[in-house]
């Protein structure tokens, strides 16, 4: 059987990483629409299969729990699909497995945002982001920019501060589509 990572370029998944309420499922969703492509949202997945929310299963069965689950489901996905997009949460990344799956057999697409627009958002996501809860403005900005260490492992990055997600994905669409042409001309 092919080994998924000799895929060509075209048929890999492409999956998106970053921190927390950068726009991964919003931006996620419109580019695999523009790609004609599914789309899958990792956490929206772990809250279909256990019928619970994230939070819920923060606090019913740990953060260690989750990130099992999260590591588990992302190693299938990037070795045993293709043709996808996957919006990753934005704590999985750390996990070391995860960025070797993701980065052997994907494109991986940063989306990345200043601390100062990402500060504007929080008010949107505080809620249901037990990984912020508790935490003061300092805080955040302390993982914010300890978490950049592990995203700035990547194929492809788009800083998003002033885009609407419209733009955003146009943008990362006309940048896969330029990649494919380029890196694929001579396979
Ligand atoms: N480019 C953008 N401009 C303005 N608002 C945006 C943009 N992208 C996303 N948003 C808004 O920010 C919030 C968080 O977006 P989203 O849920 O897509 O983030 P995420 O990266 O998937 O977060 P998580 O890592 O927690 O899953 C949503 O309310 C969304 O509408
Ligand atoms: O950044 C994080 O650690 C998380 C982000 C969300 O997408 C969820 O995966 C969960 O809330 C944890
Ligand atoms: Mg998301």
């Amino acid at each position: 059987m092919k080994e998924y990572s000799e895929l060509p370029l075209r048929e890999k998944n492409i999956v998106l990483i970053g921190f927390m309420g950068v726009g991964k499922t919003t931006i996620g969703q419109l580019v695999a629409k523009k790609l004609y492509r599914d789309f899958i949202d990792v956490d929206q997945e772990i809250e279909n299969r256990h019928h619970m929310s994230i939070p819920a299963i923060f606090e019913q069965m740990g953060e260690d729990y989750f990130r099992k689950v999260e590591r588990e489901l992302i190693v299938d996905l990037c070795t045993n699909k293709r043709l996808k997009v996957i919006s990753l949460g934005g704590g999985a990344y750390l996990q070391e497995e995860v960025r070797n799956a993701c980065l052997s057999h994907c494109i991986v697409f940063f989306l990345d945002l200043s601390w100062d627009c990402w500060k504007e958002r929080l008010p949107l996501i505080v809620n249901n982001r037990p990984v912020l809860k508790n935490k003061t403005l300092e805080e955040i900005e302390r993982l914010f920019l300890q978490r950049r260490e592990a995203y700035s492992i990547h194929n492809s990055r788009l800083l998003t501060n002033d885009l609407d997600p419209e733009t955003a994905a146009n943008q990362i669409v006309e940048s896969i589509k330029w990649t494919w042409e380029v890196y694929e001309s001579n396979e």
